[in-house]
């Protein structure tokens, strides 16, 4: 299957309304000249993974004009559509930051709301809630696990996926440049110890006084990096063959060697 990743360029002279409509037009041109199965899009794009002040204003329902904006965008163009995040605005009044996946028909797949939040006591950390529930998504071909950003510093979460049959993981993010080598090397982390493909796409420019690391990658079970991004707006499409992870599985069985329902190891006499 062929996936394409939008690295989006996400700069404050260009307003919400706008890209929006630019962005599901790059869906449907994307798609349409690469041969696209999948598209994947970046964390709040629409804002700007910084622009904390603009969530309350530019917070949407679930099915707001984003997702009716990118459900039409996926049916149009006839792929399945990771679009990212949204700042959701529950009816219960939380605001979160949630992830969309639309399927070849236009339906929603898949919803993810960010479970490890980013800012420690600011920021997203304290105007979002957290997601408590592991989301995937299901294509003819394998099974996505979901996770957002700063999810990326958890290997939990993943194995969680792991076991919830995933053999490839979407990460969007709105990841900064001062820790673009952090970013890097979780993707190949995550990608090495789940044994699965992650395909994590990041945001271009500069919103909020932030630049944004940009180098969305494309990682292979193996480690090998794929397809890596610059740091302005820019497309990846790779090749992926669903084949290789349980090849990869099989090859190098390491994931069997889990201590699963095991207590862990406890500190043994010569380390008290
Ligand atoms: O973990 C990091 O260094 C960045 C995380 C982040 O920017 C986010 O989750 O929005």
């Amino acid at each position: 299957m062929r996936a394409s990743l939008i690295q989006i360029a996400v700069d404050e002279d260009e307003a919400v309304n706008s890209r929006r409509s630019r962005v599901a037009s790059l869906v449907r041109e994307v798609s349409a000249r690469d041969g696209s199965d999948l598209v994947v899009l970046p964390e709040l794009w629409t804002t700007g993974a910084f622009a904390y002040e603009s969530f309350a204003d530019e917070a949407e329902p679930l099915e707001g004009p984003t997702y009716e904006a990118m459900s039409k965008a996926a049916s149009e163009a006839g792929v399945w559509l990771h679009a990212g995040s949204i700042p959701e605005r529950d009816p219960d009044g939380p605001l979160y930051n949630t992830s969309l996946v639309f399927s070849p028909a236009g339906e929603l797949a898949a919803a993810y709301r960010k479970i490890h939040r980013f800012g420690f006591d600011k920021g997203e950390a304290v105007m979002m809630a957290a997601g408590s529930e592991l989301a995937t998504f299901r294509t003819q071909d394998t099974t996505f696990g979901l996770a957002t950003c700063y999810d990326l510093r958890f290997p939990e979460l993943f194995r969680g996926l792991v076991d919830a049959g995933a053999e490839m993981f979407v990460v969007p993010a709105g990841w900064p440049a001062r820790r673009l080598e952090h970013w890097l090397l979780f993707a190949r982390a995550r990608a090495v110890e789940d044994q699965v493909y992650v395909l994590a796409c990041g945001t271009g420019g500069a919103h909020a006084g932030v630049p944004q690391a940009g180098h969305s990658v494309v990682v292979d079970p193996w480690g090998e990096v794929l397809a890596e991004a610059g740091d302005g707006e820019e497309v990846l499409t790779v090749d992926l063959d669903p084949g290789k992870v349980s090849a990869t599985r099989e090859q190098f069985p390491a994931l069997k060697d889990r201590l699963l329902g095991q207590a862990p190891p406890q500190r043994g006499a010569r380390g008290a």
